[in-house]
Parts: structure tokens; C-alpha cells; sequence
């Protein structure tokens, strides 16, 4: 009796239950309905917001690191992190510099055409349905009606992806054109930026951290570029859908069921997730070791002849399929990860989550939901098929939004991989580097040298005060150089290999720190070096000479082709204008030349800008004698001061100056009295030469002693 009665008050609190929420099941709706976007919202922005870097993670900074690699040789972890959204908000200042700039239009423009396309999408599941239910209900002419309006559907349709596509691959185009621009502009700087430019060079002789910048301004810059412009469409356009449809969906089969479906789908999309692989660091190792294989592959080709004639192949070979051997593991490992990876990700999102979908088509067919009419056979085709178009378009675009995780990871990858180069360019800027440090560097006497900066003065004269020369390794060659060149007083540079001739040359050029004392020197514009190899740039034959001038420049001071051909009857090498077809002619002049008919043009060049200063670092010691006297000659003539380095005595009488270095840290700095230095030089010649014959004679003596003794 008591067990009817509860039984009872049970059925009636249902029955109440039941009405009331029939009642206002439309309020609920709506409250369902704006959960599930707030949701949608918020739990794309939680998988996308940072979670924080494991601590080590922003030391991809460390000593003797390689592009992103750790000292360990393990790459550090790539994440889509706090880390990371602080590098792409730095790098999305440089691609979109403004709300009025041609990038923000271009995403306005992407932002409407993707609203366009979901609605467009939502009308064409409606007419799906009404197209079934029209063949369903055997409806010839609403069949036909319903076909033309899906034909002209086709036109916008059409039209919109092909926009869509377009204008994402002039963002990919207009995002790399900014940043290789703000790159190219830090990385060769503008000339009067003077020495605090010169990043190329810096880059990788004073720093570690890049090995090989090429590939990161090109390639990396390049993917960067099309990740950032693809991750826009594949995150917002889906974030859109799954809302839209999903209200629309809800429309037809109730919020009640989707939230279901939503917890369902949630539920495994957080194992898919916990599933992932990291991508981004496996992004930023592949880039990293295709740019290493791609470094090994370009010195071989730069130094193909050392190689020929060391008979290198053999070497060569064996450290370009190390390359290769690393570049193949990782791709092998990334493609395995992929492939259980993308069986996990099908089964998951097409087949586990199609089912789902299913069942909730189903749901209007076997139950009558409240507020709802009975719908006939066509009705039920046609409420069916639209809602299985609006949930296989809805699944599509979670499934977007789940890709889009891994599409970011690789976007955190080349973010890591484009900010590496923009911060490494700022600290050289700033002149900061980090180098692998000689040991004695981080101790000691050593160590407080490298703490301190010199200063550099403009002055007419070159003047060195208490300057200490230093390796970028910290290396200290001379503790305290002190000398004083004047205009018109040629300075020879002489010393043992490695002692640091041509280091003076590198703190002259604003090449390498001032660490101590006080540099008076002209402006880096008043120098010009001519090395033992001197560099001929791609360009004409006029352009060799001119170098860095371009012809307007050339034009606008004056000087015509006739007058090079003047300088370059100077250095014998006229005849090279007819012999390789003309002052336009182009070609690749490294191997065009002959090495001491490269070092002429380098002293053409030299007499062609006839600066202050000309460093020449062995820079004869491929011409014959007589020529490079008479280049001295018209060099001085032409009141340029020169500084050589040069081990053929032949050079002494035309200095004044000598700075000699002893090897080991010492150095005197004297004049140069060439013919006095010329007799001492033939002396010490002639004595050391008859020192040789001593053992000789030493021995004839002995010889000699035992046969008179044997005859007596
Ligand atoms: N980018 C660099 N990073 C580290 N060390 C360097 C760098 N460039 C040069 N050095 C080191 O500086 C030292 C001096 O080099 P430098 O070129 O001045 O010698 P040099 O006296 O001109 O010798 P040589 O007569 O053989 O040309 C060498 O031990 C060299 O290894």
C-alpha cells in the first residue's frame, strides 16, 4: 500500500517535472544553446591559451647551442606555450604593423568571405533535405525547382573558395615580404649604421647560436609565413561552424542531445589530445637538420676545388650521409608518429564521433520532442538528411579545430625558429654574443678583460691606446696594443701564423669588439681591404671594380668606362674587357679569374674608390714582383695610406712603419728601415746558411783527424 503510494507521488512529481519543463523548454533551449557557443569559445581558447614552459625551456640561449639544439644535442621543447604566444605576439607586430595596413584589410577580407561560406553552407544542408524530401514525396517540379537553386548556389559557392584560397596565399606572400624585410634589414643594415651593423658577419663569427641563417631567412621565414596565414582559416572558420550548425542542429534535434554529444565527443577528444605528439619540436628539428644537410652540401660546392685537388671525396661523402643519416631518422620517426597518430585520429573523429552523430539524427525520428510537430515520411527524410549534412559540416569543423592543435604545434615550431634568428640579430645589435668561451676566457685576468668595452674615436690618424686584441672565443692575443699611423705613413704588419695580424684588421673594419683602451681611427667607409682572396660579387665585369657602387653611382661621381679602363691598364689587366666580351659582360668572375688576376681587380678597385686607408692582408702574394711595385707605387701616388700584412720582404722599402708581433702576446712597434733591415736580414741569411754547413764540416774534420792519425 505504501509502496503504490510513493510510486505514485513519484509519477505525479514526473508528470509536474515533465510539464514544467515542456513549458519552458524554449528558455532552456536558449540557455543550452548559449552554453554550448560560450563553451565552444572558451575550451578553443583554453587548448590554445598557455600552459607554462618547463623550466629550461627559454635557455635555447646557452653556450655553443646550435640553432635550437641544447647542449645535450636534444632540440629543446617546442610548445604551444606561454613561451610561445609571447614570441608570435612580437613576430605578429612585424607582419601586421597596423589596423589600416594591407594585411589587416586582407584579414577582414578572409573574416567575411569565411562568414559568407558557413552560411552558404547552412543553406545548402537545408536544400539537401528539401531535395531528398522532395524525391520522397515524388515532387517533380519542387525536385526540379530545388535542383536549380543548387546549381546557382554553385556560382557564390565556387567563387567564395577560390577567394578564400587567394587571399590566404597573398597573406602567406604579404606576411614572408614583411618579415625577410625586417630580417634582410637588421641582417646587412644600412650603410650608415657603420660598424653596429654587420650582423651577417657577426652572426657567424662572434655568436653560435645560428648555424645557418640562410635557411631560416629563406626556407624557415617562408613556412612560418604560410603556417600563420593557414592557422587563422583552419581555427576561427571552425570555431564559427561548430556554432552555427550546432544551433542550427539543435534546432532540429534539441539542445538536450547535443550537450550529450558534445560530453561524448569532448570526453574522447581530450585522449586524442593527450595522444598528440609533440609536432612543434619535431617542426623545429626538421628544419634544423635539413638547413645542417643543406650547410654541408654548399661548402662542398664553395670549396669544391680545395676538395678535388685534397682528393677529399671519401670525407666529403662520409659527413654528407652523416647529415642525410640524421635528416632520414628524424623524417622516419616523424613518420611513424604519424601514421599511429592519423589511425588514432580517423578512428576517433570520422568513425567514433560519425556514430555518435547518427544516433542524434535519429532522435527526432524515434522521439517526439516537445513543441514539435509529427512529421510525415518525406518530413523525417528530409529533417534527417539536413541534420546529417549540419552534423557531417559540424564534425568537419571540430575536427578542424582538433587539427588545428597540431597545425599550431608546427607553428610554434617555426615561431621558435624565426625568433630565434630576430632575438640572436637584436642582442648582436646590442652587442651581445655567446660564444663557447676559450677556457682560460671565463677566469681570471681573462675573464675581467672580456667584461670591459673599449671606446672608439673618429679621428684622421689611426691610434691604438692599450688595446687588447681578442678572439670572439676570448682567446687574448695581445694584452695591450699601443701604436700611431699618420696619413701617408705606410704600416708593415709581420709576425708568426695565428698571432693576430689580421684580428687588428677586424677591430679596424668594426668587425669584432673593442674590448680596452682607445681605437682612433677615420670612419669604416674611409677603409678598403684586399684580402689574399679577394670576393667578386655576381655582376658585370664593371661591377667587379665598382664594388659596392652600382653604375648610377659610378655615373654620379663622374667617372666613365674609359677611366676604369684606365685603372685597369694601371694593373695590367685591360686586355680582360675584350678577352670576356665587354664591361657588361656577366658571369661568375670566382671562376672566371685566375688568383693573382683577382687580386689585380682588387687593386683596381682599390684605386677606383681611392680611400684614406687600404688594408692589404697578403694581398700581393699572387703577382710578380715588378707588378706589385708599380701598384704600391700608383697607390701611393694616389695618397692612400696602406696597412700590410705581407711576408715577402720585397714589400719592406715601401713602409715607413713596422708593427712586429713576437707570438706570444708581445710586439714592438718601430719605424722601418728597409735597407737597414734588408743588410740585417742578408746577414742573418748568410750566417745561418754557413751554421748548415757545420755538421758537415764537423765531420770531414773528424774524418780527416783519424786518416792523418792512420798515416802517421
Ligand atoms: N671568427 C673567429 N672565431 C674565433 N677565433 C678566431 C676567429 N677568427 C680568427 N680567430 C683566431 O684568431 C687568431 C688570430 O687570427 P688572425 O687571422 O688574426 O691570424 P694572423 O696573424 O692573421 O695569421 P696568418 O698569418 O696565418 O693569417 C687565430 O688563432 C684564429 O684561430
Amino acid at each position: 500500500m505504501a509502496m503504490t503510494l510513493r510510486s505514485q507521488r513519484l509519477g505525479d512529481l514526473l508528470a509536474r517535472f515533465s510539464g514544467t519543463y515542456s513549458t519552458h523548454r524554449p528558455l532552456i533551449q536558449r540557455i543550452l544553446n548559449a552554453s554550448f557557443a560560450l563553451y565552444v569559445v572558451g575550451s578553443t581558447y583554453h587548448g590554445l591559451s598557455s600552459r607554462p614552459s618547463a623550466p629550461n625551456k627559454d635557455k635555447g640561449k646557452g653556450k655553443g647551442k646550435k640553432d635550437v639544439a641544447d647542449q645535450s644535442g636534444k632540440p629543446p621543447k617546442v610548445a604551444v606555450d606561454a613561451l610561445f604566444y609571447r614570441r608570435l605576439s612580437h613576430i605578429l607586430k612585424i607582419v601586421i604593423p597596423g589596423l589600416t595596413s594591407k594585411e589587416a584589410l586582407l584579414i577582414v577580407m578572409h573574416t567575411c568571405l569565411l562568414v559568407f561560406r558557413t552560411a552558404l553552407s547552412l543553406y545548402v544542408a537545408s536544400l539537401d533535405g528539401t531535395i531528398v524530401a522532395s524525391l520522397v514525396r515524388a515532387q517533380p517540379r519542387q525536385f526540379f525547382l530545388n535542383i536549380l537553386r543548387w546549381m546557382l548556389i554553385a556560382v557564390p559557392a565556387t567563387w567564395t573558395n577560390s577567394w578564400l584560397n587567394f587571399i590566404q596565399n597573398k597573406l602567406t606572400i604579404a606576411y614572408r615580404t614583411r618579415l625577410t624585410n625586417e630580417v634582410l634589414a637588421q641582417y646587412l643594415g644600412s650603410e650608415a649604421e657603420g660598424p653596429e651593423g654587420k650582423v651577417y658577419y657577426k652572426l657567424s663569427n662572434l655568436d653560435d647560436r645560428i648555424v645557418n641563417a640562410d635557411q631560416m631567412i629563406t626556407n624557415d621565414i617562408q613556412k612560418f609565413s604560410a603556417h600563420l596565414a593557414a592557422i587563422y582559416s583552419n581555427l576561427a572558420k571552425p570555431v564559427l561552424d561548430v556554432i552555427l550548425y550546432n544551433y542550427q542542429l539543435s534546432q532540429n534535434v534539441g539542445a538536450e542531445g547535443l550537450i550529450g554529444l558534445t560530453i561524448l565527443v569532448q570526453s574522447t577528444a581530450a585522449l586524442l589530445r593527450y595522444l598528440t605528439p609533440p609536432f612543434g619540436m619535431y617542426t623545429a628539428m626538421s628544419a634544423q637538420l635539413s638547413g645542417s644537410l643543406r650547410h654541408t652540401h654548399s661548402r662542398l660546392v664553395e670549396f669544391a676545388e680545395e676538395v678535388a685537388f685534397m682528393r677529399g671525396e671519401e670525407t666529403e661523402k662520409l659527413l654528407l650521409e652523416r647529415e642525410y643519416a640524421s635528416v632520414v631518422k628524424h623524417e622516419n620517426l616523424l613518420l611513424n608518429r604519424r601514421w599511429w597518430f592519423g589511425c588514432i585520429e580517423e578512428a576517433i573523429i570520422k568513425w567514433l564521433w560519425g556514430s555518435f552523430g547518427l544516433v542524434l539524427c535519429a532522435i527526432p525520428v524515434f522521439i517526439k520532442l516537445p513543441g514539435t510537430l509529427t512529421a510525415d515520411l518525406g518530413g523525417r527524410t528530409e529533417g534527417f538528411i539536413t541534420n546529417r549534412r549540419l552534423l557531417l559540416s559540424s564534425s568537419d569543423a571540430f575536427g578542424r579545430i582538433m587539427y588545428s592543435y597540431k597545425d599550431l604545434s608546427e607553428l610554434a615550431g617555426y615561431t621558435a625558429r624565426v625568433s630565434l634568428l630576430l632575438d640572436t640579430m637584436r642582442d648582436i645589435r646590442n652587442g651581445k654574443f655567446e660564444k663557447a668561451l676559450v677556457n682560460s676566457a671565463t677566469t681570471g685576468e681573462n675573464a675581467e678583460i672580456l667584461k670591459n668595452r673599449g671606446e672608439v674615436i673618429e679621428s684622421e690618424d689611426i691610434q691604438f691606446e692599450n688595446v687588447p686584441i681578442v678572439t670572439p672565443n676570448g682567446d687574448i692575443l695581445v694584452k695591450s696594443l699601443s701604436f700611431h699611423v699618420k696619413p701617408g705613413q705606410h704600416l708593415l704588419i709581420v709576425g708568426p701564423n695565428g698571432c693576430g695580424k689580421s684580428s687588428l684588421f677586424r677591430i679596424l673594419g668594426g668587425l669584432w669588439p673593442v674590448y680596452g683602451g682607445v681605437v682612433r681611427k677615420p670612419a669604416a667607409s674611409e677603409f678598403i681591404l684586399i684580402p689574399q682572396r679577394p670576393y667578386l660579387c655576381l655582376g658585370t665585369l664593371r661591377d667587379q671594380i665598382i664594388y659596392p657602387h652600382s653604375k648610377a653611382e659610378m655615373a654620379a661621381r663622374g667617372i666613365r668606362d674609359a677611366d676604369l679602363f684606365d685603372i685597369l691598364s694601371v694593373v695590367q689587366m685591360d686586355n680582360v674587357v675584350e678577352r670576356e666580351g665587354g664591361w657588361d659582360a656577366a658571369k661568375e668572375w670566382r671562376d672566371a679569374l685566375s688568383g693573382g688576376d683577382k687580386q689585380k681587380i682588387a687593386w683596381a678597385r682599390l684605386f677606383y674608390h681611392n680611400p684614406k686607408y687600404a688594408i692589404l692582408d697578403e694581398a700581393t702574394s699572387l703577382v710578380p714582383q715588378e707588378m706589385e711595385g708599380m701598384m704600391m707605387q700608383h697607390a701611393t701616388r694616389l695618397g692612400i695610406t696602406l696597412l700590410t700584412v705581407s711576408h715577402r720582404p720585397s714589400l719592406w722599402k715601401w713602409h715607413a712603419l713596422i708593427l712586429q708581433y713576437n707570438g706570444t702576446g708581445g710586439y714592438v712597434f718601430t719605424k722601418l728601415d728597409a735597407e737597414k733591415r734588408l743588410a740585417l736580414q742578408e746577414e742573418k741569411q748568410t750566417l745561418e746558411t754557413k751554421l748548415l754547413e757545420v755538421p758537415k764540416m764537423t765531420a770531414r774534420l773528424a774524418e780527416l783527424r783519424e786518416l792523418v792519425a792512420r798515416s802517421k
